[in-house]
This record gives C-alpha cells, sequence and structure tokens, in this order.
C-alpha cells in the first residue's frame, strides 16, 4: 500500500499484518507516516495505490464497521463549551453500541465532574475523556495518534494504565503511535518502526527482543562485512565497535561476544540505518489490521 499526497509520498509499498488482540506500538520520526498510517486505517484517508483492511473489512465501509473502531486522534479533540456529560449524552445519541455504565465509571475514576466544561480541562483530562469516549462505544480496535503526547509524565503512567485496562476489559485491539520508547516498552507487546515511509521492522516485541543481538569487537572488527550476518547498524566508542545484528542470521563461529539488546537499541538501530539510506530497503505492498475477536 501506498499513499502519497500530490508528489510527496507519505508510506512507500507498506506491507504489514497486526494480529488480533495485540498493544501495537507505532514508532518513527516526524514526518515518518505515523499519523498518515493511522487515518488510512480508521478510513479517514485512502490509499493511493494496493488496500487495506482492518477487522477484515475496507476501512469505514460501514456504520456497522465505524462502530468497531474507536479513533482518538493526535490533539485528544473534544467539544470545548460541552460539558463532560454532554460529550457522554453525545456519545451515547451517536453511537449503537454505547456503554453508559462503563464511561460514567471511568469519568467518575479520572475525577472529573459531570459539569466540568471541556475546554476548561487540562490536557491529562481531557486525554482521559476522549479515551473513556472512544473505548465507551466498545470498539473491537483502538486507535491512537500520540495520545499522550501532552501530558505530564505521571498523567502519561496513569493515561497508558487506563488504556491497558480498557482494551483488556473490552477484549480489544489497539494501536498506538508515540515517540515515547518507554511508554511503548510499558504497554505494547507489538511494534512497528516506520521512517523514510517504509515499515524498517515489525513484529512481537518478545520476537524482535530475541532475535537480534548486539556484537561487541575491538574498534574497526565489525568494519568489514560478516559473513551470513544481517548487520543493521555500527557504532564505536574508545575502543570498542557495537553492532545490532539479526541473530536468525547469526553463524556461531562469529568470534565476538553477542549480547540481548534493549526495545530503545533496536528500534535506534532501525531509524539509524533508515536515515543513512534514504530510499530505506525494499519491502513488498498490502496492509492487514486483524482486530477481529
Ligand atoms: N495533508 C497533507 N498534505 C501534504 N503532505 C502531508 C499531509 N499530511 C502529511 N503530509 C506529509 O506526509 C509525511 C508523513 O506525515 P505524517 O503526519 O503521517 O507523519 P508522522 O509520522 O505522523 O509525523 P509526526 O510524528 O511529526 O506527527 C510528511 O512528510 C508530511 O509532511
Amino acid at each position: 500500500m501506498t499513499k502519497k499526497y500530490g508528489r510527496r509520498t507519505a508510506l512507500s509499498e507498506v506491507d504489514l499484518t497486526v494480529p488480533a488482540g495485540r498493544v501495537v506500538g507505532l514508532v518513527g520520526p516526524n514526518g515518518a507516516g505515523k499519523s498518515t498510517l493511522l487515518h488510512l486505517a480508521c478510513g479517514l484517508l485512502e490509499p493511493t495505490s494496493g488496500s487495506l483492511r482492518v477487522l477484515g473489512s475496507r476501512p469505514a465501509e460501514s456504520a456497522a464497521h465505524l462502530a468497531r473502531v474507536g479513533f482518538v486522534a493526535q490533539d485528544t479533540p473534544v467539544y470545548p463549551s460541552f460539558s463532560v456529560a454532554d460529550h457522554l449524552r453525545l456519545g451515547a445519541r451517536l453511537n449503537p453500541s454505547w456503554d453508559g455504565e462503563l464511561a460514567e465509571r471511568r469519568v467518575a475514576r479520572a475525577g472529573l465532574g459531570p459539569d466540568q466544561k471541556a475546554g476548561r480541562l487540562s490536557g491529562g483530562q481531557r486525554a482521559q475523556l476522549a479515551l473513556t469516549i472512544a473505548a465507551a462505544k466498545r470498539p473491537e480496535l483502538l486507535i491512537f495518534d500520540e495520545p499522550a503526547a501532552a501530558l505530564d509524565p505521571l498523567a502519561r503512567r496513569g493515561f497508558l494504565e487506563n488504556l491497558v485496562e480498557f482494551v483488556a476489559e473490552l477484549g480489544a485491539s489497539a494501536v498506538l503511535s508515540s515517540h515515547l520508547l518507554g511508554d511503548i516498552e510499558r504497554v505494547c507487546d507489538h511494534l512497528i518502526v516506520l521512517c523514510g515511509a517504509r515499515v524498517q521492522v515489525a513484529g512481537r516485541v518478545r520476537d524482535l527482543l530475541d532475535g537480534h543481538r548486539r556484537l561487541v569487537a575491538p574498534r574497526g572488527g565489525l568494519d568489514r562485512p560478516l559473513p551470513g550476518v544481517e548487520v543493521i547498524r555500527v557504532e564505536h566508542d574508545g575502543a570498542h565497535s557495537r553492532a545490532l545484528v539479526r541473530i536468525d542470521a547469526l553463524p556461531p563461529s562469529i568470534p565476538y561476544p553477542a549480547e540481548p539488546v534493549t526495545l530503545e537499541e533496536l528500534v535506534l538501530g532501525y531509524m539509524a540505518r533508515a536515515s543513512a539510506a534514504p530510499s530505506g530497503p525494499a519491502a513488498p505492498a498490502g496492509t492487514a489490521w486483524e482486530g477481529a475477536r
């Protein structure tokens, strides 16, 4: 699947399948195409070429399909002059599957008063309200575009805990974009790294961590290609060179220690590789979000 805005390619030949029941983290630098991918997934945009299926259908194919997907946009939009209670009433009117009990319980837990005007809420409270409205639709897939970006670390932690609780309570899948790798590490079990309009790496977090290692060699020892090893990135510091490598291709004869990697190291390694080669590695096409229960 490819998405262009005029002559600018925002996503190039993206080919992804995300299994149901996962909390998916979408990471990448500014302008990588994260919002574009999320807007495509909830039907606000259409691909320029290729196709995309979410919960087995074309995004926003019907009212019934729309009701199965909850979306919280980047600035957690609410109606400033409407009260918290107005928002819940509106949600109930617009969504046939609205769970009023869940909405009221969550609003009370977040400490939001029914009469508070949304325009006077703090960033954190607004995010909680937007999350509540998206979740009270009881969607099968929740999509968040940088949901916690404006929140302080404590509010962010609370928001993310709520998000994970919601996803578990609804038995739903979730996709969230973020620049904050710590947040992704805390709540996501599946990762997509987007950079330069292409997916650089994607998969279950545990499999990605198991599938990569850090090779540590005397400085310069990793400058020449190692037969059978896919090197993602090499860094030099002092007397050592360190390489992020894929382990499924690591022959036992490699003379250097292979250490476990952190998620941050893995993400930064792929981003650095993509920045060094702006066109990025070739990728096939077609995208599916299999959030169906
Ligand atoms: N409506 C638009 N018209 C033209 N170009 C656009 C439009 N929306 C996005 N783009 C371009 O598409 C590319 C991807 O943008 P997108 O907003 O998807 O990135 P992002 O990863 O969400 O960035 P950020 O982290 O800064 O929010 C960028 O080069 C951006 O300038």
